[in-house]
């Protein structure tokens, strides 16, 4: 498992969808000394959209990585460092786990693999739009997220394991457990991380914090901040 990911840090989750704050660009958002920029979101999502962010983003040396959120807005660029597509484990139609991905390969495969990596995602916030989407069955105690990570490692083989409350602060408790079953996968944490506490504390327990409605809502000094949060707490771990 030696994708670049295991080095991230930080990942900044840029939404097409959303707009920048006002007097902001994408050379600013290249330049928060996050590792890597995802670019993806539930809703509303284009292929317009998309080749827009990365083509700003192209200049720069910031990895860049394609989420589809389904297989039509999924954009073949060789601006791109690959494609981060996620599965699902707590969704309620296979759809969401398997299917959408064999629509994708059955329509436009064979795909570049070497360049294409799962994200195993456990979805806990209920009110979040790819909750209601995929109708994930988001009431999983710690010992249900440990057991997904376990899972999705030991039996699926996933690089992999996303921690997903997008739009609020999780439970550490939770993410911690994740951590705790995991032997090798990198474990992404993402939701609500508003400032440098919440990515510190998330950041004692998850490999990497993703970022992503701060961008939109306060831009890249809010989002630096919540970078060094996440280094600080990662070089007091392995300095303990
Ligand atoms: C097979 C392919 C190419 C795609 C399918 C991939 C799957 C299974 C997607 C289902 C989950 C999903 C929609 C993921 C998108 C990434 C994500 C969670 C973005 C954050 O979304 P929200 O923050 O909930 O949505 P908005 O910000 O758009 O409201
Ligand atoms: O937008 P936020 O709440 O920061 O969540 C980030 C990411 O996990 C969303 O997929
Ligand atoms: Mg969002």
């Amino acid at each position: 498992m030696t994708g670049p990911w295991t080095d991230w840090d930080h990942v900044l989750k840029v939404d097409p969808d959303k707009d920048l704050v006002d007097g902001e660009t994408f050379s600013d958002v290249c330049r928060t000394g996050t590792d890597a920029i995802e670019i993806g979101g539930t809703l509303d999502v284009t292929t317009d959209k998309m080749q827009r962010v990365v083509e700003a983003c192209s200049r720069y040396d910031v990895p860049l990585y394609q989420e589809p959120s389904n297989p039509g807005v999924v954009i073949e660029s060789d601006d791109l460092d690959g494609y981060l597509v996620p599965t699902v484990f707590n969704a309620d139609s296979s759809f969401w786990v398997t299917g959408a991905h064999k629509e994708w390969v059955r329509i436009d495969g064979p795909l570049d693999w070497d360049r294409t990596t799962t994200e195993a995602y456990i979805v806990l916030n209920p009110d979040a739009s790819v909750a209601e989407l995929t109708e994930a069955d988001t009431e999983q105690a710690a010992d249900d997220v440990a057991s997904f990570a376990a899972v999705a490692e030991r039996m699926f083989g996933q690089e992999i394991v996303y921690i997903e409350y997008s739009g609020t602060f999780g439970d550490p408790e939770k993410v911690a457990a994740a951590q705790d079953a995991l032997r090798e996968s990198t474990l992404f944490y993402g939701g609500g991380i508003g400032d440098y506490d919440a990515a510190y504390e998330m950041g004692k327990h998850a490999d990497t914090v993703v970022v992503g409605d701060l961008l939109h809502d306060e831009g890249v000094d809010a989002v630096r901040e919540t970078v060094e949060g996440v280094n600080d707490a990662h070089a007091e771990t392995v300095a303990e």
